[in-house]
């Protein structure tokens, strides 16, 4: 019956004709690890709308943007799809469909998300920032002589259980071998970005980095007896907190496409149970392992946190975790400010643990997957890297040989409107969108009348806008907007003297840029993250000399909930 009715809702949207009955080719697709290219094929064969699944539209159409993802009282709730996303049953600021929750949860993160409380915190960047310098000055001491030739003799790893990995990588997980090859020495830039961000993040949310950047490794050191939870898969090998955020996000990009096996409840429970010992495919059974682990881990850290700030010796640390406890405490008691609780409530730890979690797990490789496609587009164009290097230099200054402290490192102040740096990542952030298929949002029996392209959409529906063919779309970015030209992000006078007499290019319009998602449910992080990414491509700009490892090979990504690059190797030296 649900079909009929779904044939006939829908009998006036093109699609293929196997998704009018069922989700299986969309998530066919998304197990591939392909489903924004898949969606994108769509568009281009049946037009700006097409029906993905059963009841799912993808609308390509610039316009839909503020339809789908629109503001105040037309705003559309995230569909069933987010509850793949939801651990032990209780909702985050990410994946909650409650609107009331989702405005308290997000009033509880915005002020310590804020640009003002981010830069506060610029230290501890600088402090991580530090220790991947010293890592890498190691790699680059490492070559054959000071002046460093770039090349040597190395080992290099092979992928065996889909994890990015290359020679020279922290995070190497079980499951891969090595073996020994001639030629250059490629250093990794995807992994090593990782533990970058991993570190950051993890010292802002929890006032303790989880130390990858010392170790050199993105697995934990107890990471094998890291799930209490008695399930298979938990202490099955030493897999990386990265790997464990992509399989994570891998499996819950496919079974959100199945709602009913994502339920809460203790039928929700049985199913989930059932599917972690029984799903016919490892990834899916890794996937939600994986999701347990993480959770565990960021349980620990809070619960180490608080044990910390309990204990009256300890000078209380002004981190996000401090200021997500304040913000939530102020939420619980609305009408009295913080100072005025004498003794505070203790939280639900749930809810501090769901929120913490989700900083670790939206907030670190989303980072480093943009850091290393960026750096990928820079070195991919040798005439765009070389006008970062003099953009830099003539504005920051060469670095001091031996950096002995972390306040000699660029600051942000010093980056963050450097205009080719800006218009750079800008561009490599269309090129390559971490959330590359449409992030969907339904159309309840609550909200507004939806129309789009003067087509009624009924109650019931998902809607979704696909980055990735937006960010590629001719009519919003011109004829060359499959072509990777940040002088489209520059204003006349500074794109004209860049081009110096060469064709113009269309100039870029950032509200159709959905990298970091659009309207209420907009990346709250992303003050953090370009902050990161400024800091970081500028600092290692300006102390190495770069090259692709591999300049014919094209940057190899694997899609689950984000788009991540697989590996960015590169020849690495000092300047
Ligand atoms: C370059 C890095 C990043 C990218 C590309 C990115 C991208 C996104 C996107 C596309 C969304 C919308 C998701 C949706 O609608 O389903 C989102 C939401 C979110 N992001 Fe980010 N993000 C990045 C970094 C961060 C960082 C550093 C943090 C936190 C420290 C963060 C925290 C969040 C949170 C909490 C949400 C949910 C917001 C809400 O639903 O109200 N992100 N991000």
């Amino acid at each position: 019956r649900e079909w009929l009715i779904s044939r006939r809702r829908y009998k006036n949207i093109p699609g293929p004709f196997l998704s009018r009955y069922t989700s299986i080719p969309l998530a066919f697709h998304s197990r591939g690890g392909k489903r924004h290219l898949y969606v994108h094929s769509l568009h281009q064969k049946y037009g700006p709308l097409v029906l993905i699944a059963p009841r799912h539209i993808s609308c390509s159409h610039p316009d839909a943007i503020n339809v789908v993802y629109a503001q105040g009282e037309h705003a559309l709730p995230k569909s069933d799809f987010y509850k793949a996303f939801v651990v032990d049953g209780t909702p985050n600021l990410f994946n909650t469909q409650d609107r009331t929750e989702h405005t308290k949860r997000r009033k509880a993160l915005a002020h310590p998300l804020s640009y003002k409380s981010v830069k506060e915190m610029e230290e501890w960047i600088a402090g991580n920032m530090l220790k991947l310098i010293k890592n890498l000055d190691r790699k680059c001491e490492s070559k054959t002589g000071p002046t460093s030739q770039l090349t040597s003799r190395t080992t290099t790893t092979t992928r065996t259980n889909g994890v990015p990995l290359g020679a020279e990588t922290p995070g190497r997980a079980s499951g891969s071998e090595e073996k020994e090859v001639e030629g250059d020495c490629p250093v990794n830039m995807h992994a090593w970005f990782n533990c970058f961000t991993f570190d950051v993040i993890s010292d802002l949310a929890f006032g303790q980095s989880l130390g990858m950047l010392d170790r050199g490794t993105d697995v934990l050191p107890d990471s094998s007896s890291s799930s209490s939870r008695g399930n298979p898969y938990g202490q099955e090998n030493r897999t990386g907190v990265a790997a464990m955020i992509g399989l994570r996000g891998r499996a819950a990009a496919f079974l959100g496409l199945f709602p009913p096996l994502v339920g809460f409840g203790k039928t929700g429970m049985c199913i989930r149970w059932m599917l972690l010992h029984f799903w016919p495919d490892p990834l899916i059974r890794k996937g939600l392992s994986s999701s347990d682990m993480l959770s565990d881990i960021a349980t620990k850290c809070v619960r180490k946190r608080m044990a910390s700030t309990n204990d009256d010796n300890e000078t209380i640390r002004d981190d996000l975790l401090h200021r997500l406890l304040t913000e939530l405490r102020k939420s619980e008691k609305p009408d009295q400010f913080i100072d005025d609780i004498k003794e505070p409530e203790p939280l639900n730890e749930r809810v501090v643990v769901t929120e913490a979690m989700l900083l670790l797990t939206a907030g670190s490789d989303t980072t480093a997957d943009s850091a290393a496609a960026i750096l990928w587009y820079i070195l991919a164009q040798p005439a765009v890297h070389q006008r970062l290097i003099e953009e830099l230099d003539e504005n920051v200054g060469v670095l001091a040989h031996d950096l002995a402290a972390a306040d000699e490192l660029p600051k942000h102040d010093q980056v963050k409107s450097l205009p080719y740096l800006t218009a750079t990542i800008q561009e490599a952030l269309r090129m390559f969108a971490t959330n590359a298929f449409g992030l969907p949002r339904v159309v309840s029996d609550f909200s507004k009348p939806v129309t789009l392209m003067g087509t009624s959409i009924p109650p019931g529906t998902e809607l979704s806008v696909p980055a990735y063919t937006i960010q590629r779309d001719r009519d919003v970015w011109g004829e060359d907007a499959y072509e990777f030209k940040p002088e489209r992000w520059l204003s006349e006078d500074e794109a004209s003297e860049v081009l110096k007499g060469k064709d113009e290019v269309k100039k870029a319009d950032p509200k159709y840029l959905l990298t970091f998602g659009a309207g209420p449910r907009m990346c709250i992080g992303k003050n953090l993250a370009t902050m990161q990414l400024h800091l970081l491509i500028a600092t290692i700009l300006l102390r190495y000399k770069l090259e692709l490892y591999d300049p014919h090979k094209d940057l190899e990504a694997v899609e689950g909930f984000m788009n991540k690059p697989v590996e960015v190797l590169v020849k690495i030296a000092r300047r």
